[in-house]
């Protein structure tokens, strides 16, 4: 992955939130969170290839997107503008998360235009930095550029890593969109919920706060919960809409995914030990 290389593909996995508490609220309105990231074997691909002009170009816009607020664009350039580079880069997205999903997507996108433009640049800025830059674009930019499976405070910026088992998720996509910002308006939401040490985690600990605000806006997630919970217990990722289930086997998770009734979308993953850049030798 250290040339360009219009025919190699960069991973851009998706999340998701294992626990997701809404711990507090910051004076600017953003809301201190606890949750758990973990990365998944499923995700978005992306291309690049340098541009002599300086432009930042996307070749495959996404339908309801103007390039210009695409968050890969926009990464590409607030790298530019952070760094002075001079160089550009046209960008082909291969879009396999659905958007406001609770999957992080269009954030994964942007983390994998941070960490692969840093290296096909030649920029050199250690992966710290790239999470600042990152952050800019949005909350959940900076776990993809971490990079780790992480227990993430403030509002998602601050981590320790955990060490997640080997286990397979079945998610199903709930045929809806959320934004974010509308649940987290919400009045109904609990922003109460005690902090705990990040040492007191497990696996099975905690729920999310945003789930009961999805799925009064949104029956479907709620369909789609009650459906996958006859096999296992069942939460929504992030701010919804997608809804997960852990199974301990492939094959326990393709069984469930033979199941789903006819028109439903889902897809079995495997939890990843670490994001596929993860590795990536920025400092
Ligand atoms: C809820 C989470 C959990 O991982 O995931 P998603 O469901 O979006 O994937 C994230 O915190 C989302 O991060 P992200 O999707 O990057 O959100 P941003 O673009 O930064 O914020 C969108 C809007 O949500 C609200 N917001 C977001 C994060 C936060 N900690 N407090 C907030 O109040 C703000 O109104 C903000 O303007
Ligand atoms: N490359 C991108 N991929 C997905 N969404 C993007 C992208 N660029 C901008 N967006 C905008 O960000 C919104 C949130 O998208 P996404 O990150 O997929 O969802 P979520 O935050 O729920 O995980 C989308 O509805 C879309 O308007």
């Amino acid at each position: 992955m250290s040339d360009w290389n219009w025919h190699s593909a960069w991973p851009a996995p998706a999340k998701l939130n294992l626990f997701l508490h809404v711990v507090g609220r910051r004076a600017d309105g953003y809301h201190l969170l606890q949750t758990v990231f973990r990365f998944v074997d499923h995700g978005d691909l992306l291309r690049f290839a340098p541009r002599a002009d300086g432009e930042v170009v996307l070749a495959t816009p996404l339908p309801g997107v103007p390039p210009e607020s695409d968050l890969t664009v926009r990464a590409a350039r607030l790298l530019q503008a952070a760094t002075g580079c001079r160089d550009g880069v046209e960008i082909a997205l291969e879009k396999r998360l659905p958007m406001g999903g609770g999957l992080g997507g269009g954030s994964s996108d942007a983390a994998t235009v941070l960490l692969a433009l840093n290296r096909l640049w030649g920029l050199g800025l250690p992966r710290a930095r790239l999470q600042e830059v990152g952050l800019a674009l949005g909350a959940d930019v900076p776990i993809f550029v971490y990079g780790r499976n992480a227990f993430a405070e403030g509002v998602g910026e601050a981590f320790t890593p955990v060490a997640l088992s080997s286990v397979w998720y079945v998610v199903l996509e709930p045929p809806v969109q959320v934004p974010t910002a509308d649940i987290f308006r919400s009045p109904a939401l609990r922003r109460d919920t005690p902090a705990i040490a990040a040492t007191d985690w497990r696996p099975g600990v905690g729920g999310n706060d945003l789930q009961p605000i999805a799925v009064e806006l949104y029956p479907a997630i709620a369909e789609y919960l009650g459906w996958l919970s006859a096999f296992a217990e069942a939460r929504m990722t992030g701010s919804g809409a997608c809804v997960f289930a852990e199974f301990a086997t492939p094959a326990a998770a393709a069984a469930v995914l033979a199941a789903l009734p006819a028109g439903w979308r889902g897809w079995v993953a495997r939890g990843l030990p670490e994001h596929p850049l993860a590795g990536l030798g920025a400092p």
